[in-house]
C-alpha cells in the first residue's frame, strides 16, 4: 500500500466534527462525501443554534446532526479531527469552550480568515496540533483551492491526512502561515470576484438582446474555457490575452476600456485588501484571545 492509500484507509476509519456548519463547512462535506472518502455518518455536524440547517445537511449528505450539549462534547471529546468553520467573530468563544475538552491526540483544522495558530493556542491549549487552511467554496466540486500551514506539533500523519482531505477536494500548497492571508485575497475570496466579473457580463449580455439562458451559458462556457486554456497550455495569462487581441479589434477596444476604468489595478488593490483585511481580522482574534 502507498503512503496515499493508507492515509486514504485511516481517513475512512476516523471520524469528523464540523464545528460550526454554514456554507464552507457545506463545500467540504459536499467533497468528501461525494468522492466518498469517509463514510457520512463519521462526520458530525453542529451549529450555534439552528437545528434545521443540521437537519437539511443530514438529509443531503447522511451527516450525523448534533442537537444537544452531550452528544456534541462527546463528539467533539472523540472526533479524530475537529474542523474550526464558525465566523471570525465566533470564533474567541467557541474556541475558549474547546479548552480541555480536544486534546493533543486530536487535529484541529481551521478554515477561519486571518486567525492566527497563535491564537488557536492561546485559547483552546498549546498541546493540541493545529492545521490553518484557507480553502474555497470551489471544494464542493472538487475545484477547491486551499491554502494550508502547520502548527510545529502536527505529525507527519496528521500533514498526510489534512493534505488528502484538501487534495481530495481539489488542489493543495503548503505555505509559510503569513502567507495564508495572500492565499486568502487570491484563492479564499477569489471566486466572488469571478462571479462579479460573470455578473457584469450576463448583465451587459442581456442589455445588448441576449436571452438569459444564451447570456449565462456563453459567460460560464467563456469562463471555464480561459481558465482551462491556461492549465491545459500552461500558458501565460497576458500571452494568451495577446492571441485574443486582433489589432484594431473589438478586444482592444474592449480592454482600452477596462484600462481608462482602472480594471488591472482594481483587482490588485481588492486582492491586497482581502489580504489586509484577513490580517485585521486575525489582530482583532488575537487581541480579544489575550484580554
Ligand atoms: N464562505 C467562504 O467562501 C469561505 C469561508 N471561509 C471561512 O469559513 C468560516 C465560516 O464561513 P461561512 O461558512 O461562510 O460562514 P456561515 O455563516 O455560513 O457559517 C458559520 C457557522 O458557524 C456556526 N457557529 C457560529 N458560532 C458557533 C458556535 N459558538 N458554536 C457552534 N457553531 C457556531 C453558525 O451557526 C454557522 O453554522 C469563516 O471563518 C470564513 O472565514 C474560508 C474560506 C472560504
Ligand atoms: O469573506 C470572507 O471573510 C471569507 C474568507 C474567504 C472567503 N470568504
Amino acid at each position: 500500500m502507498t503512503t496515499n492509500e493508507s492515509t486514504a484507509a485511516s481517513l475512512r476509519d476516523m471520524r469528523l466534527c464540523f464545528y460550526g456548519a454554514g456554507s464552507m463547512a457545506e463545500a467540504l462535506i459536499q467533497g468528501l462525501t461525494k468522492r466518498g472518502l469517509i463514510a457520512p455518518e463519521r462526520i458530525g455536524v453542529m451549529n450555534r443554534s439552528n437545528g434545521g440547517r443540521l437537519a437539511e445537511l443530514a438529509e443531503r449528505y447522511g451527516v450525523s446532526p448534533l442537537h444537544d450539549t452531550g452528544e456534541r462534547l462527546a463528539w467533539l471529546r472523540e472526533a479524530d479531527i475537529v474542523f474550526l468553520a464558525m465566523k471570525p467573530k465566533d470564533a474567541g468563544a467557541a474556541l475558549a469552550a474547546l479548552r480541555g475538552v480536544v486534546t493533543e491526540r486530536q487535529l484541529l483544522v481551521s478554515v477561519i480568515a486571518g486567525l492566527p495558530i497563535a491564537t488557536i493556542g492561546r485559547l483552546v491549549g498549546e498541546n493540541v496540533p493545529v492545521v490553518r487552511t484557507m480553502p474555497n467554496t470551489s471544494s464542493t466540486i472538487g475545484l477547491g483551492a486551499t491554502g494550508v500551514s502547520y502548527s510545529q506539533n502536527v505529525p507527519a500523519e496528521g500533514r498526510a491526512v489534512a493534505e488528502t482531505i484538501f487534495g481530495a477536494v481539489g488542489m493543495t500548497a503548503v505555505v509559510d502561515e503569513p502567507l495564508l492571508d495572500a492565499v486568502t485575497g487570491v484563492s479564499g475570496s477569489g471566486p466572488a470576484y469571478v462571479y462579479y466579473l460573470m455578473e457584469a457580463m450576463i448583465d451587459a449580455a442581456g442589455q445588448l438582446g441576449l436571452a438569459p439562458e444564451a447570456a449565462r451559458e456563453l459567460t460560464v462556457q467563456t469562463v471555464l474555457g480561459a481558465a482551462q486554456m491556461m492549465r491545459t497550455t500552461g500558458g501565460d495569462p497576458a500571452e494568451l490575452r495577446r492571441k485574443v487581441t486582433s489589432p484594431g479589434g473589438t478586444t482592444e477596444a474592449a480592454i482600452a476600456v477596462l484600462d481608462e476604468s482602472g480594471f488591472p489595478d482594481a483587482v490588485r488593490r481588492a486582492v491586497a485588501r482581502a489580504a489586509e483585511r484577513a490580517g485585521e481580522l486575525g489582530a482583532i482574534m488575537e487581541r480579544s484571545a489575550s484580554k
